[in-house]
């Protein structure tokens, strides 16, 4: 199978630099448009932004010259979107409009009833808004979002939960590590040795994107499990790893053993399909007492499993656990070009 050209939408930020490094030697999709803002168009990769991660700089395109971020000039069959929530609000569906598949890492879009929020293991069938949306607005392209980072960690254990018990209600405290800020984020004087108690709208989003990527497609638009989701978000000194205290009122009042016997039997449908990017394990159980941790576990899998451990009896809410996930791979772009493999794959797009 030939491989889909894609442009990186937002290519010199921190999450555009994970695209391009996930994207570098993709067997699907082949990187042939790198954007920028107007501040960085005509200038090479190389020239315009530092580049921030391990492995080979620049994805080896260090001398591709960058493109102003219009469809005009960058148009492909799909665009993955690292740009910021604003300029993506008139970007997007420009891309869309000239007929783009836009997997965008924005919080834009996100609670459109007519947008896929997805995580490809908790609600597949979500791709089911794609002909709503292009009724709608009339294009002939795109919009499909991934959650906030919290969220989608949070999702991955709590779907096959919900799948085999009914989650009611969830209690959940996040540790979050300072790159979910970017770069440079949170001043290096408030963060080291300091736990900081306010992410702006973290909350919020948490408590609703957890029930609409729980929830159902009814009449081609977007339901959210009436479920209740209480967040406190803290900001502490990590690079990577968003880590998750949860407490779960599940229906039935299962067991801890129950609990970890679903969580470890758990197929979904990326892992039955093997898509390039899922891991081969949604959801790693941890028996040790002291696990997860982000310094051992977060990098495993390439960042896209989730961790759970410490499954205990909760006297609250029936159950706790403690839960980790790479915020900028799961969270970010690893977990949209895994939405764009399962569009692919399921033909909602490109077919
Ligand atoms: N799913 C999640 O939870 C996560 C989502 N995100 C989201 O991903 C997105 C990117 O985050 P991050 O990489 O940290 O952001 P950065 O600020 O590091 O990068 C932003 C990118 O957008 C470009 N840009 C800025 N303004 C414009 C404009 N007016 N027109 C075109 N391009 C523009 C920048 O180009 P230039 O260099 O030329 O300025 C840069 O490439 C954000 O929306 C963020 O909220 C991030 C982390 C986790
Ligand atoms: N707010 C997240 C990162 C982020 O960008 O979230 P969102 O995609 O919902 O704006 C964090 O700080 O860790």
């Amino acid at each position: 199978m030939s491989r889909i050209p894609v442009a990186v939408l937002g290519a010199t930020g921190v999450v555009g630099q994970r695209f391009v490094r996930r994207l570098a030697d993709h067997p699907m999709f082949e990187i042939a448009a790198l954007t920028a803002s107007d501040r960085s168009a005509g200038k090479t990769y190389r020239e315009a932004c530092e580049w921030r991660l391990d492995g080979e700089p620049y994805g080896g395109l260090g001398d591709r010259v960058l493109l102003p971020s219009e469809p005009e000039k960058a148009a492909c069959a799909v665009a993955f979107s690292a740009l910021d929530s604003g300029p993506a609000k008139d970007i997007e569906p420009a891309f869309a409009a000239a007929g783009v598949h836009v997997f965008s890492n924005a919080a834009t879009y996100r609670m459109d009833l007519d947008v896929p929020l997805l995580v490809p293991e908790v609600n597949p069938g979500h791709l089911a808004l794609l002909p709503t949306q292009r009724q709608r607005r009339g294009w002939k392209g795109s919009i499909l979002t991934n959650p906030n980072c919290t969220t989608t960690v949070l999702v991955m254990a709590l779907a096959p939960l919900h799948e085999a018990f009914g989650v009611e209600t969830v209690l959940m405290t996040s540790m979050q590590a300072v790159s979910g800020a970017g770069y440079p984020g949170v001043a290096s004087l408030d963060i080291m040795g300091n736990v900081l108690p306010h992410i702006r709208n973290e909350e919020e989003k948490v408590e609703v994107e957890t029930g609409r990527l729980l929830g159902q497609v009814e009449n081609g638009l977007a339901v959210s499990d009436p479920m209740t989701v209480s967040a406190l978000c803290w900001r502490v000194p990590v690079l990577e790893g968003h880590s998750e205290s949860v407490s779960v009122k599940l229906k039935g009042d299962p067991t801890p053993d129950q609990v970890r016997e679903v969580l470890a039997a758990w197929k979904p449908l990326p892992q039955q399909l093997g898509l390039p990017s899922a891991p081969a394990v949604a959801v790693r159980v941890h028996t040790a007492e002291n696990r997860p941790q982000v310094r051992r576990d977060v990098e495993m899998d390439g960042g896209m499993s989730v961790h759970v451990g410490r499954v205990r009896p909760c006297p609250v809410l029936g159950i706790k656990f403690a839960l980790l996930g790479h915020n900028t791979e799961r969270g970010a772009a690893g977990g949209s070009i895994l939405n764009a493999e399962l569009a692919v794959a399921r033909k909602a797009i490109c077919s």
